[in-house]
């Protein structure tokens, strides 16, 4: 087998910052090959210079040892057989499937779109990649699972022979992972090549052939997975060793007192029904359930992101009455690290130093005015306490890689003044040094007397953080565990799926 990918000395800069630097590696023909790295190592920038998405950048990317520079991403699909599958796949949610999928390349007769035909050939892929949708489907109706396996039909109905696929799993469930792995080791068997970007460990041991290792920006090995273990994994990437298990150095005895209480919480659209629980002040309770058990959808409520429907929020023995908006939960004390934090979680057009100090800023008066100068302050502090990379207070947020995003919003709660957290999907897209950080930090918060609601789909995580934990299905709550030592992982999974 020859090789399908050869990076040669890529160097690539953004204003001020130099991001990739002298990156040489190759992939070869037919091997599912992980890209891994902490959060802002470079990987999402290396793959999107090999599809165009940037086309400024020095060095050689080499196909099939033949020397590309794509203007765009469909330049890339088209010429180079190439095609990058997004973590949010984006997609036309009214349209059909096969209407997605051969987007502006539809088969024609005459001047006319061939539909009967253009639902065949889609069928035809999605019976091979063995979905359940079909052509003619609304893509809206579609699960989040589903809508990456339409992003997969494409890149095969374009007949690539290179497909990426970045943090893949983020939004699916197990059993769409499971489906995506068999996918994957069908397309490997058919000789694609496939690039893996993921912060989970376990799945570049369950698919992947070898991992190229980034840091920094700078290429640190190439590994062959079989003869690797884990801990040699995260040492390559983070340069020294990091234990990447959720777990509580001190669980705290949480007080009697009662934060936040919730009473016969549901909607009218039966997303939840009949949610009743409380926080106590000083502890961390754990929301587990699968993708759709409705856990989201409670935390939106009480943040005040959504309306209230029915049922009574009580906080610190206050009810609460009348209009009920994200402005006036932060007044009560309860803020939202929310799990879509591109589209909730920070002004897209504000630097770091602003969106974390957005929810308190009467700390950072100067006169009628807030200062600069003590926003900056009080960002850089944050900046080294989480280890957020770059270590420029003064960017712009979306201009920061995944997992450092999440790292800036964590800042933004620490800032202020509130007493409940909700953290929803906190370790989302983070590596592995982040997460323990964050886990580290999570305690400090509960030591400090604050309370802490984490939503989590990661079953490990979610027990190893909770002092009590809460199981959601399909909408309510199935069970209630309150001693984290008797926590067992077949029980709670049971309760996910409805069982009791
Ligand atoms: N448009 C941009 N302008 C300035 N800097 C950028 C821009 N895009 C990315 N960067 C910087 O480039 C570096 C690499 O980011 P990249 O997104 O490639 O990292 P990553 O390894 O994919 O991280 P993650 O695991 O968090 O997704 C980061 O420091 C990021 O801040």
């Amino acid at each position: 087998m020859g090789k399908a990918v050869e990076f040669v000395k890529i160097n690539k800069y953004f204003p001020g910052v130099h991001v990739l630097k002298d990156i040489s590696f190759s992939v070869e023909e037919g091997e599912v090959h992980a890209l891994l790295g902490e959060n802002g190592a470079g990987k999402s920038t290396i793959l999107n210079i090999l599809h165009g998405v940037y086309s400024e950048y020095e060095g050689d990317v080499i196909l099939h040892g033949k020397k590309v520079a794509f203007k765009n991403p469909n330049d890339a699909i088209l010429n180079g057989n190439i095609s990058k599958v997004h973590q949010e796949t984006m997609v036309v949610e009214e349209l059909t499937v096969g209407q997605n999928v051969t987007l502006g390349y539809q088969p024609k007769k005459g001047l006319f779109i061939d539909f009967g035909k253009m639902h065949r050939d889609v069928d035809e892929i999605l019976e091979e990649l063995n979905c359940r949708f079909r052509s003619r489907d609304i893509v809206r109706t579609l699960t989040a699972g589903e809508k990456q396996m339409l992003a997969i039909a494409k890149a095969i109905y374009h007949h690539s022979n290179i497909i990426s696929l970045d943090e893949p799993t983020a939004s699916l469930t197990s059993k769409e992972t499971e489906a995506l792995f068999a996918v994957i080791r069908k397309l490997k068997a058919d000789g694609i090549t496939i690039l893996y970007v993921s912060h989970h460990l376990e799945e570049i041991f369950q698919i992947c052939d070898r991992a190229s290792i980034m840091r920094d920006g700078e290429y640190i090995q190439t590994l062959e997975i079989k003869n690797t273990t884990e801990d040699e994994l995260i040492h390559a990437m983070v340069g020294r060793s990091v234990s990447a298990v959720a777990s509580r150095l001190k669980p705290c005895r949480a007080k009697d007192e009662v934060v936040l209480k919730v009473e016969h919480l549901s909607d009218n659209e039966g997303k939840y029904k009949d949610v009743s629980f409380e926080l106590h002040k000083g502890e961390i309770l754990g929301f587990y359930g699968l993708v759709g058990a409705g856990r989201t959808e409670v935390m939106r409520v009480l943040a005040g992101a959504d309306r209230k429907i029915s049922g009574n929020i009580y906080l610190k023995g206050k009810e609460i009455r009348g209009s009920w908006n994200s402005t006036k939960a932060l007044k009560y004390g309860i803020g939202m690290l929310p799990e879509d934090r591109k589209t909730h979680g920070f002004n897209k057009l504000d630097s770091n130093y602003n969106n974390i100090a957005i929810s308190s800023l009467e700390k950072y008066m100067s006169g009628v005015f807030t200062s600069d100068g003590k926003k900056l302050k009080n960002a850089e502090h944050f900046f080294q306490e989480l280890d957020i990379h770059p270590n420029k207070p003064d960017y712009l947020t979306v201009n920061m890689s995944g997992g450092n995003q999440q790292k800036v919003i964590l800042a933004k709660w620490m800032s202020t003044d509130i007493d409940v957290i909700i953290f929803d999907e906190p370790t989302k897209g983070v590596d592995v040094a982040a997460k323990a950080e964050i886990y580290r930090l999570m305690e400090e918060l509960v030591e400090e007397g604050k309370s802490l609601i984490v939503v989590s789909s990661e079953l490990p995580e979610a027990m190893g953080l909770s002092d009590r934990l809460i199981v959601m299905s399909e909408g309510r709550i199935t069970k209630e565990l309150t001693d984290r030592e008797g926590f067992d992982s077949d029980a709670i999974l049971n309760y996910a799926i409805g069982g009791n």
